[in-house]
C-alpha cells in the first residue's frame, strides 16, 4: 500500500490497477490541492464555540454573537415572521443529522439523538413532510434517527429513498433503482453516483492504510463519500492527514474534496449535492412547482450550504444554520444549537396543530 510522502510524490503497491481510475469522465472540479490551502480551510472549518461557565454555548450573550443574529436573527425570535410566511402553505421539513439533530461529540459513533428530540422528530413527521440529509450513509443515519415516518437521503444527497413521485425532472443522471415497500411504505430509492462504489471503497480502504500512523484520525465510510475526521488529531499533525488525503485524492481525479467540521469529505466530482437532493424529494413529493409550499432547511454544516443557497436563489422557502458562532451563510436564520432546534421544531408543530383546529371550526 502507498504511504504519505512529504514531497508530494506518492507510490502504490498496484499502479495498474489505479491507473484505469485516473482518466477523468467528467469535467473537473477539484479543490485547490495545495495542502496549506487545505490546512487554511481545515482550520476555517473548526471554529471553538464559546461557552458558558455551566458548559452551555454562550453565543446568545456574547456581544459578536448578537450582533451576528442582526443579518441571522434567530427562528425563534422570528418565529411569528416564519409562520406568517407559511401560513395556507404546505411547508416541507428538510434536516441534517449531526450537529443538528445530535450535538458534535468526539466519536463518530456516538452521535446518537436523544430520545426527546427522536419524539419531536416524529411528531413533526406526522404533521408536514419531513426528510433527513445527511453526509452519512443513509443506513448509517437511519440507525440513529429509527423513524420510519421519514424520507433519508444519505452520502450528502447521492442516496435517496423518498416519496414515489410521477416524474424525475430534476436530474438527468444516476438510477432510480425501484419502487418498493420499505419501512412500510412505498418509496423509491435514487442514486445519483453508482458507479463510484467500487472507486469509493477503494480510495476508503486506501485511506485507512495511509494515515494509519496518525493517531486520532478516524476514516469513515460513507458508501458514496468518504470522511477523514481530524477532531481528534493534534492540530500540528492535521498537515499530515491533509498531505495523506491529497496522496490518495490526486491519483482519483473523479474525486473531490468538500470540507465539514474537523473532517476533509471525500466524494465524486458529479454536480450533486444536498441542494440537488432537496430539488429532487420536493420533486418526487410532487411540491416543485407550486407556489403555496414552503421548504425549510436545517443544518449546521458547510455541505448544508448548497441546501440553503438553492432555496434561497428561488425564493421560495429558507435555511436556518445552526451555529454557536458567526458564520457567513446562504442561511436566513439561525439557531444555536440541537436544543434551539427541538424548540423551534415543537413550536412549528404547535402552530400547524393551532392552524388546523383553526381551520375546522
Ligand atoms: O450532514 P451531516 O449529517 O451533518 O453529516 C456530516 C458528517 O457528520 C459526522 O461528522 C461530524 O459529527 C461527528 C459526531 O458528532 C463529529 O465527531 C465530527 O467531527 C463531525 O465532522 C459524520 O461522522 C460524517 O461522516 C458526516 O459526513
Amino acid at each position: 500500500m502507498g504511504s504519505c510522502a512529504n514531497d508530494g510524490s506518492t507510490e502504490y503497491d498496484d499502479p495498474a490497477s489505479l491507473e484505469k481510475m485516473k482518466e477523468p469522465v467528467l469535467p473537473l472540479k477539484l479543490m485547490p490541492l495545495h495542502t496549506n490551502g487545505w490546512l487554511h480551510d481545515m482550520k476555517l472549518s473548526s471554529p471553538s464555540a464559546v461557552f458558558a461557565s455551566n458548559g452551555t454555548s454562550s453565543g446568545a450573550f456574547d456581544p459578536i454573537y448578537r450582533a451576528w443574529t442582526k443579518k441571522y436573527p434567530s427562528a425563534l425570535n422570528a418565529f411569528d415572521h416564519i409562520v406568517a410566511y407559511g401560513k395556507g402553505k404546505k411547508i416541507v421539513l428538510f434536516l441534517d443529522y449531526d450537529g443538528t439533530l445530535s450535538p458534535i461529540v468526539d466519536e463518530p459513533d456516538n452521535a446518537v439523538m436523544s430520545d426527546q428530540m427522536r419524539e419531536v422528530v416524529r411528531n413533526a413527521a406526522l404533521h408536514l413532510p419531513t426528510a433527513i440529509i445527511s453526509g452519512r450513509s443513509r443506513d448509517k443515519v437511519f440507525d440513529f434517527v429509527k423513524l420510519t415516518e421519514l424520507y433519508y437521503a444519505g452520502s450528502h444527497g447521492m442516496d435517496i429513498m423518498g416519496p414515489v413521485g410521477e416524474h424525475d425532472s430534476v436530474t438527468d443522471r444516476g438510477s432510480s433503482i425501484n419502487s418498493n415497500k420499505k419501512q412500510g411504505k412505498e418509496v423509491k430509492i435514487f442514486q445519483a453516483a453508482t458507479e463510484f462504489l467500487p472507486m469509493i471503497d477503494e480510495v476508503f480502504r486506501l485511506l485507512i492504510e495511509k494515515t494509519k500512523a496518525i493517531e486520532g484520525v478516524k476514516v469513515e465510510n460513507n458508501k458514496f463519500c468518504v470522511s477523514v475526521h481530524y477532531r481528534n488529531v493534534e492540530e500540528k499533525d492535521w498537515k499530515v492527514v491533509a498531505q495523506c488525503t491529497n496522496d490518495v485524492l490526486k491519483v482519483y481525479p473523479r474525486l473531490r474534496l468538500t470540507h465539514g467540521r474537523k473532517v476533509l469529505e471525500v466524494r465524486p466530482v458529479i454536480d450533486w449535492n444536498k441542494g440537488k437532493a432537496v430539488e429532487f424529494l420536493l420533486d418526487s413529493l410532487e411540491l416543485a412547482n407550486c407556489n403555496n409550499v414552503l421548504p425549510i432547511y436545517i443544518g449546521d454544516d458547510r455541505t448544508d450550504e448548497d441546501a440553503f443557497k438553492v432555496l434561497r436563489d428561488d425564493k421560495r422557502g429558507f435555511g436556518i444554520l445552526v451555529s454557536s458562532v458567526p458564520k457567513d451563510s446562504h442561511a436566513l436564520y439561525s439557531l444555536i444549537d440541537p436544543s434551539e432546534v427541538m424548540d423551534f421544531l415543537k413550536r412549528l408543530v404547535m402552530w400547524i396543530e393551532g392552524e388546523a383546529l383553526h381551520k375546522s371550526q
